[in-house]
């Protein structure tokens, strides 16, 4: 009989690996992990320090796995999808009835209560609510519904909010057609075939159709602030010399976060950032009257049409071709070859996917990622390979002179030198 097991191991690397984490929020005076309404809202984000970062991924990992191990197969496939599937439908609810806004925050509220503000009948409301709080969203005390860390996130933090609201209201029916897209065009190709567009019966891809919808466009823009909020900026301004740049252009640089921190930084260079009219629009206010944001300039343009801004240094794009299929990437950098000038970058600042073999939660979150950009807008997470090729597929001059992670960032950044051009 061997005289460890499987599960037994995973528990002894649940125990460990636990132990270091907690030791982290003891000897650093952090509170420690707790959904009670003033608990923490982030655990540790971005890991301050290397050896308590991969404890802390050891213990989401095999929790994951002890937890699969302990269903087995039989009860892991007949509960699987539902599981999931409710998961997403009582936060559906949640978000749609706006009830984090109805709990008061300091004394919570009758299901009765709820049920009359939300016009909802009770019995069906409560059974929402319920599901919601087998994920610690909200929880019942002395029969009231009151708040917890998580619901009361979606109070506090609209980017959030916003990320759930796309989550559910727009990643949740595009996702049930995805397989019925790739069957149906074999692999996705543009981004009007995604299960985005099948479940919207639009042959238009997602930024084109949100164009026409103020409301959804802005959510989901917003909900992408929130990500890009959360990236610091000065590993960014230490991995390239922006300094010797006259011109830098943030091409699909929404309302200009990432131009606006680094022109704080490097006074004598000069930022446009390029997006649809709206984020411009948004940009322009955003920076008015800002003295610091003097060498920012906002510019109206689509990246499926030639680069209008000449000869630039840098061409920069952040979060932008894991958006698209293959060959719209193609296309994307083959419309700023026009513009270019021989010596010219191109920037590519991504998410890099690695070698497979990694810590199994790791795996589900970026395979998860991989998933979610290709049912939005039929794109990938791609690794510095799969951006080599997508390059020289653009054009043979270009040349991929690097492509290494932002130390402290989960961005790699991928250089291209254009060798075309005058
Ligand atoms: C994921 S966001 C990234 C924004 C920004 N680069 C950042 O990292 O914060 C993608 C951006 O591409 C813009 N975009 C999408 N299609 C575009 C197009 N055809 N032309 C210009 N911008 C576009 C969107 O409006 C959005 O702001």
């Amino acid at each position: 009989m061997a005289s460890t097991t499987k599960i037994s191991e995973l528990a002894e690397v649940i125990s460990s690996n636990t132990a270091i984490v907690d030791r982290y929020f003891i000897s650093n005076n952090l509170p420690t992990p707790s959904f009670e309404v003033d608990g923490p809202s982030t655990i540790i984000f971005p890991p301050h320090e290397k050896d308590v970062a991969a404890a802390y991924s050891q213990v989401l990992s095999a929790t994951l796995e002890l937890h699969t191990l302990m269903k087995g197969p039989t009860d892991m496939l007949l509960r699987m999808a539902t599981l999931a599937t409710n998961d997403t439908l009582s936060l559906q609810a949640v978000y749609r009835l706006n009830l984090a806004f109805k709990v008061p925050l300091e004394r919570g509220i009758s299901y009765a209560d709820l049920s009359n503000e939300c016009k909802l009948n009770e019995r069906d409301l409560r059974r929402l609510i319920r599901h919601a709080m087998t994920n610690k969203i909200f929880k019942e005390k002395n029969s009231l519904v009151v708040h917890t860390a998580a619901s009361k996130l979606l109070v506090s933090n609209p980017a959030i909010n916003g990320l759930v609201g796309i989550q559910v209201e727009e990643y949740f029916p595009s996702a049930t057609k995805t397989v019925e897209a790739m069957m149906k065009y074999d692999g996705v190709h543009s981004p009007g075939q995604s299960g985005f567009s099948l479940a919207n019966n639009t042959t238009k891809g997602l930024y084109e159709e949100f164009n026409e919808s103020p409301v959804r466009s802005r959510r989901f823009a917003a909900a992408m602030g929130g990500f890009a909020s959360r990236i610091p900026i000065q590993p960014l301004a230490q991995k390239f010399d922006w300094a010797s740049c006259t011109n830098v252009v943030d091409v699909g640089g929404a309302q200009g976060p990432v131009s606006t921190a680094l022109a704080k930084l490097f006074p004598n260079t000069k930022f446009v950032v390029q997006d649809y009219a709206e984020a411009v629009a948004e940009g322009k206010k955003k920076v008015a009257g800002d003295e610091s944001a003097m060498n920012v300039e906002f510019m109206e343009y689509n990246f499926l049409t030639e680069q209008t801004v000449l000869g630039a240094d840098v061409y920069y794009f952040r979060a932008i071709f894991h958006n698209w299929p293959d060959e719209s990437c193609v296309e994307i950098l083959r419309n700023q070859i026009p513009a270019m000038k021989k010596g010219a970058h191109i920037l590519i600042e991504e998410n890099l996917t690695g070698p497979k073999s990694q810590a199994l939660y790791r795996e589900k979150i970026e395979s998860s990622m991989d998933l979610t950009m290709l049912t939005y807008f039929g794109g990938a997470e791609r690794t510095a390979e799969d951006l080599t090729k997508i390059a020289h597929m653009a054009d043979p001059k270009f040349k991929v002179v690097s492509a290494s992670q932002i130390e402290g960032t989960p961005s790699s950044l991928v250089n291209i030198v254009w060798e075309g051009g005058e």
